[in-house]
């Protein structure tokens, strides 16, 4: 069988002189390495984007965190100049491509700007500056160090019984890292809460009902895949989906033919 494809989310960036589709490579790495998957980078170029067909060729989709932060008038919110650096473009982009892959059963797995996209794609808010709420961590990770030490494993999270994270690590709680400064506020009405933090931060969610794996998490396991059991199984059960619906994918099409 074929490596099966996925879509990996970009940020847009302006640097020397042009606008460039980029995503970090530790979600490259991951997904090749322990899911197994072949990552394909999809522009964020919004409503120019044949969705339908994108979704036609590729098995799964790869939603990456990054620094700026989901259009708050998007979710109701009041944009300010504090509460970015914003992507309308990433939004314009992932929102869609979010609907749509649940919609049509296609495997997704969204990291920290990716499960607050899921949220607002598909009804919830967003909270932000959650570290100077009352009794709250700073979620944000050491400021200015380098990568290893930002990313660092120092969390602890509970995951709920008999959902599909409990399911994946067979465990009550889980050590991750953690990396933003904005959370789930009001869950979408169809999320369910698969981990929450000490602080009651919702830190992985999936959808109700979903006709595959769609899941997001809050923290970085793309970070940690290569050498964290925890890190790796989000992965590995992401690269099954994606098999799985690749496998039920070329089923159907040899019957049509
Ligand atoms: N901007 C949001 C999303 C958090 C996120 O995706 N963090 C990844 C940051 C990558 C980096 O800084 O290197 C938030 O802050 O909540």
């Amino acid at each position: 069988m074929r490596t099966p494809l996925i879509a990996v989310s970009t940020d847009a960036k302006d640097f020397e002189k042009y606008t460039w589709h980029a995503t970090p490579q530790p979600y490259l790495d991951a997904a090749i390495s322990t899911a197994g998957v072949l990552p394909v980078l999809l522009p964020s170029l919004g409503e120019k984007l044949d969705l339908d067909s994108l979704l036609e060729s590729v098995d799964g989709v790869l939603l990456t965190g990054s620094k700026s932060n989901v259009y708050p008038a998007l979710y109701g919110g009041e944009p300010s100049e504090e509460n970015g650096p914003y992507d309308h473009a990433r939004d314009a982009t992932t929102l869609p491509l979010i609907r749509k892959a649940v919609e049509r059963g296609v495997p997704l797995l969204a990291i920290c700007r990716g499960i607050q996209e899921l949220n607002v794609a598909l009804g919830g808010t967003l909270a932000t500056e959650i570290q100077e709420r009352e009794g709250a961590f700073d979620h944000r990770g050491p400021q200015e160090a380098e990568q290893d030490t930002r990313f660092a494993i120092r969390q602890t999270v509970k995951v709920a019984p008999n959902g599909c994270l409990a399911r994946i690590f067979d465990t009550s709680e889980v050590r991750v890292n953690s990396v933003h400064r904005q959370g789930v506020d009001t869950p979408a009405a169809s999320l369910e809460i698969e981990a929450v933090a000490d602080d009651g931060t919702v830190e992985a969610v999936s959808v109700k009902n979903a006709a595959g794996f769609a899941v997001g998490v809050q923290w970085h396991p793309e970070y940690w895949a290569h050498k964290d059991s925890a890190s790796a199984r989000i992965f590995e059960s992401f690269g099954d989906a994606v098999r799985r619906h690749a496998a039920k994918r070329s089923k159907t099409n040899i019957a049509a033919e």
